[in-house]
């Protein structure tokens, strides 16, 4: 087996008893290292039974599967477990237990010692962006479902295993919160570099969330395998195209994160709250409107020309909201933002909610129209901005 190959799916098919017809027939796939792979299809096609089959929660009936190499029926099924990460919609975190518990749980079980599992839980729970001295010791309950989606993400990494399993992990949470949790978890992944095998009702997710997605019909028969942008591009026949939906033009939307795109710059204002009063500091302040930050250069609020103009000892008495994106966000977010946005911005910061530069209608409107732009490029200088903000021409994708 080639190296990157890390989860390989050999004909496999499931039968449960009593049925004359298999559930998934002859599933082959091949899943690389690193990857995230997205099952998608419609209710009941053994999305579910496909990927419990690799961690051998359901038993194939037939086929083999082999995780990086190794046949996973040649292994005792709690051990395998052990080795792979699983994170469901139900969270499956036990109430009586608390966050430290659940997320030390599988440690335990592999025979750590008290101080290796605390430090590992203490940094696990950093990872999601749960505080461990204000969250260690709280049950289950005593948390919201975001929260308790972190803690089953952070005990499906507790033993750092090399797979992932998601069974619709963030479904159960509003819209918000799911939004903000995949971008937590691709930032995540961006340093962790799991395998990760992905299920969800929800196309958009899956066009967010996938390296590659598997549109599946009856049977977990495979009707497609591919890149999402190829997938939205090139859909292999109607059915998948009807899966996909409408709009796929503003689908290419969720195909780009923010920090693949060039920022633009937007006038600042420094707030020097330490000073006696209120200074402020314009930064190139012009006409337009412009940007109040704090001394960590944190967003506070807009300001617009005229209150600039009338309110010169306090401009952030005269803010309006600042709707903002950080870099992991798809294009589509920015856009969300923008749309909520008095002043068509969404201002971009970083892991510490410092400003970082802004995606403007005209910064997608490059993007949404490559052709004018790549004219535009051509006759400039390569790797500059058109902000000075920085030069963000990475790849589009993981
Ligand atoms: N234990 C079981 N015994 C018999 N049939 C089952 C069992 N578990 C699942 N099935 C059937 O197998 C088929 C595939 O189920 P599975 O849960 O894998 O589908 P799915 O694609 O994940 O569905 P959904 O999107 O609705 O969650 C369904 O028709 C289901 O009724």
């Amino acid at each position: 087996m080639s190296r990157d190959v890390m989860i390989d799916l050999q004909q496999v098919s499931k039968f449960y008893r009593g049925q004359k017809a298999p559930v998934v027939e002859n599933m082959s796939m091949t899943i690389h290292r690193g990857e995230i792979v997205v099952l998608v299809g419609p209710s009941g096609c053994g999305k579910t039974t496909t990927m419990k089959m690799i961690n051998r929660l359901i038993e194939p009936s037939s086929g083999r599967i082999l995780i990086d190499g190794t046949d996973v029926t040649a292994l005792d099924g709690n051990d395998l477990r052990r080795q792979i990460g699983y994170v469901i919609q139900q969270v499956g975190l036990f109430p009586h237990m608390s966050v430290a518990t659940n997320v030390g749980l599988v440690p335990k079980m592999l025979g750590w010692d008290r101080k290796r599992i605390e430090a590992r839980v203490d940094e696990l729970l950093h990872l999601v962006g749960l505080e461990p001295a204000t969250y260690r010791n709280r049950l289950p309950r005593q948390l919201s479902g975001g929260q308790q989606q972190r803690v089953g993400v952070a005990r499906a990494l507790a033993a750092d295993p090399p797979v992932m399993l998601m069974d619709e992990p963030f479904g159960a949470t509003d819209p918000m919160t799911r939004d903000r949790l995949q971008n937590e978890f691709l930032r995540l992944q961006d340093q962790l570099r799991k395998t990760i095998v992905f299920v969800t009702h929800d196309f958009d997710e899956a066009i967010k969330m996938g390296t590659r997605i598997a549109v599946l019909g009856e049977r977990s028969r495979i009707r497609q395998f591919d890149t999402p942008e190829v997938l939205l591009a090139h859909p292999a026949d109607s059915t998948v195209a009807q899966f996909i939906g409408g709009g796929a033009q503003l689908k290419q939307l969720d195909l780009r994160r923010v920090d693949a795109i060039q920022w633009d710059d937007v006038p600042l204002i420094r707030v020097d709250k330490a000073a006696t009063g209120t200074r402020r500091h314009p930064d190139g302040a012009d006409g337009s409107a412009a940007l109040t930050v704090d001394d960590d250069n944190r967003p506070l609020g807009w300001i617009s020309a005229h209150d600039r103009a009338i309110r010169q000892g306090a401009p952030e008495g005269a803010s309006q909201a600042v709707t903002t994106v950080e870099p992991q966000a798809t294009l589509r977010d920015a856009l969300d933002a923008m749309l909520a946005s008095r002043h068509g911005t969404a201002v971009v910061v970083d892991e510490q909610g410092r400003y970082a530069g802004a995606v403007t209608l005209d910064g997608l409107m490059r993007v949404i129209h490559p052709t004018r732009e790549q004219d535009r490029l051509d006759s400039a200088v390569p790797g500059q901005t058109t902000g000075g903000a920085r030069s963000a021409l990475t790849p589009e994708k993981r």
